[in-house]
């Protein structure tokens, strides 16, 4: 293991900002701490750089008990969302930086940071200053300056957090590919569910200060620990007393069957590729989703009658033995 977070509690004044909080964060990995705002993962993130004092608890960091380290001796790189570059050096100073106040050759340096650079994607902007760069790229130049002292974990609050929708995910596709290539221990917060599911390789799902679940985007989206964590990873709906995601549930047109819930199609909605079917039953209102051909094959409108049912875990359709009848949205 990389990192070991044993117990740690952190109050500002009465708040409880983290709970007896235990993480273990794995060697080369990408770990995201996903979780709603003020949940405690920056507060977590800053304890384990050395910027917060736990109440109590250990960090290990590799191997090393960390817990009475200053920042500087932990051998941490950051990036935060609002990234303070020097606005009058180069790009290229930028990154050498932690390089240059360490002493190292000047050759050394110049090589290290091209490689960084071109790392990054950012060759070509090395003479330009950080006023002269987009958001997205100003943040890929945060990493290359943090990855530049050979940090054994690399820690990122939010970083792309301040960017616009479409530079987001392209920064988020580029760092897994950078990750992949360098290795780094990673640990990234984000609230953004989508980002820590496509991103990383382990999440550590955070709430009030407690951890409420650990595991790979799989678990926690197919098997998540509680009610908590099924909201917060995906969208949800009711049917009876069950939640569940709207895709796992099926409509069809047939005869009611004991598992069924008869409703009204309510209202019809097309996002993209999808349709989202709201569904008024005798006491609820259920969405559920399906792809356009499934909804299409299925010949209904708004005020058409339908059963709803959740998906059985085996072959869908075996219920009735009428696959077409019955449809699972993907
Ligand atoms: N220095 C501080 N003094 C007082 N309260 C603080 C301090 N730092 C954090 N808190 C509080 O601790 C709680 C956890 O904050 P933290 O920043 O860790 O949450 P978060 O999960 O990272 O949320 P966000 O995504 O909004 O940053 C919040 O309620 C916050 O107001």
């Amino acid at each position: 293991m990389s990192i070991e977070i044993k117990n740690v509690a952190k109050r500002f004044g009465g708040f409880v900002a983290l709970d007896d909080v235990s993480v273990s964060i794995p060697s080369g990995q990408l770990t995201a701490l996903l979780g709603p705002s003020g949940g405690g993962k920056s507060t977590l993130l800053r304890i384990i750089a050395g910027l917060e004092r736990a109440d109590s608890g250990r960090v290990e960091i590799e191997g090393l008990d960390a817990t009475d380290l200053p920042p500087q001796k932990r051998n941490v790189g950051f990036v935060f969302q609002h990234y303070a570059a020097f606005k009058h050096l180069s790009v290229h100073r930028n990154v050498a930086f932690g390089l240059e106040i360490r002493k190292r050759p000047k050759a050394e340096i110049r090589s290290r940071v091209e490689e960084l650079l071109a790392l990054v994607h950012l060759e070509q902007f090395a003479d330009r200053l950080p006023s002269q760069l987009s958001g997205g790229q100003r943040q890929r130049m945060a990493l290359a300056r943090a990855l530049a002292v050979q940090p054994t974990v690399l820690l990122l609050d939010e970083p792309f957090g301040a960017l616009d929708a479409k530079v987001r995910k392209e920064l988020r596709e580029w760092l897994r590919r950078l990750h992949d290539e360098v290795h780094v221990t990673t640990v990234f917060v984000t609230h953004d569910q989508e980002e820590a599911l496509e991103v990383a390789d382990e999440i550590v799902v955070i709430n009030e200060g407690r951890v409420e679940q650990i595991g790979s985007p799989d678990d926690l989206y197919d098997q998540p620990a509680n009610d908590f964590v099924m909201r917060f990873l995906g969208p949800v709906t009711q049917l009876g007393d069950r939640l569940v995601r709207p895709h796992d549930l099926q409509i069809h047109t047939g005869a009611p069957d004991p598992a069924d819930v008869t409703g009204r199609i309510t209202r019809i909605t097309r996002i993209g590729f999808e349709i989202r079917a709201e569904i008024t039953t005798s006491d609820q209102i259920v969405t559920v989703t399906l792809t356009r051909n499934e909804f299409l094959s299925l010949n209904v409108e708004a005020g058409s009658t339908v059963q709803v049912r959740v998906a059985p875990q085996i072959h869908a359709g075996s219920a009735t033995g009428n696959r077409s009848e019955i449809l699972r949205a993907t």
